[in-house]
């Protein structure tokens, strides 16, 4: 494939993110865009997650011009679990993993996913947000859970689309937002620039 063909880059190294952006029908390139995930003292879930990817997106874009790299549009998005005020992200260890899966276990939650898209005019940046009600599970449920490792490199330390699938009772939203890339407003942002299978 040539460099013409290709629509954009994709800022993220979640291997969920690249399965769902494919699935939209444009075609791209991963491009490493590190960011501090740290939340700002006091930041709202919804100014932090939105603040998220438009650093992402904004990251990719500087890397791809200090790289020399074909100009293209960037995306990137960002996930987190948000319970009450508490501010739930990927979690630092097994104990981290337990703690939060106690802290969601017979209660409704909410995934905030933020898309970021910058192009040469600026950065476009959207919202999918979901309500995941879990339901009520016992120590030995998420210890058995966090040993299978499942929970290490996810936002509120579980996977809906894994054995963490299994503890959602209900959902009211996008799975795919949950997952980590919302379909439907992706393709609906890309088409916006005339790319994907909704363009
Ligand atoms: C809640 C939930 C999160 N997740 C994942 C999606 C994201 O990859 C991750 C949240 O962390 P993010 O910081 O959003 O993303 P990331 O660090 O994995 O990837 P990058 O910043 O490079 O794009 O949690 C699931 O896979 N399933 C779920 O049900």
């Amino acid at each position: 494939m040539t460099n013409t063909q290709i629509d954009l880059y994709l800022a993220s190294g979640s291997p969920r993110r690249k399965e769902l952006l494919a699935q939209t029908g444009v075609t791209f390139e991963r491009i490493a865009a590190p960011v501090d995930e740290t939340p700002l003292p006091g930041e709202k879930a919804r100014d932090y997650v939105l603040r998220l990817a438009h650093a992402k997106a904004e990251s990719g874009w500087q890397a791809m011009i200090a790289q020399g790299m074909p100009v293209r549009p960037v995306l990137a998005a960002d996930t987190t679990v948000v319970l009450g005020d508490a501010i739930l992200g990927k979690p630092d260890n097994a104990v981290d993993a337990t703690r939060m899966l106690k802290m969601l276990s017979g209660s409704s939650h909410e995934v905030l996913t933020s898309l970021g898209l910058r192009h040469a005019g600026g950065v476009e940046v959207v919202l999918s947000t979901s309500v995941v009600h879990f339901a009520a599970l016992s120590d030995a449920q998420i210890a058995d859970y966090v040993a299978s490792g499942e929970p290490m490199d996810k936002a509120g330390s579980y996977g809906i689309q894994g054995r963490g699938g299994l503890f959602v009772a209900r959902l009211e939203g996008s799975f795919t937002g949950v997952m980590g890339l919302p379909l439907h407003e992706t393709a609906a942002l890309l088409a916006r620039y005339g790319m994907g299978f909704l363009a």
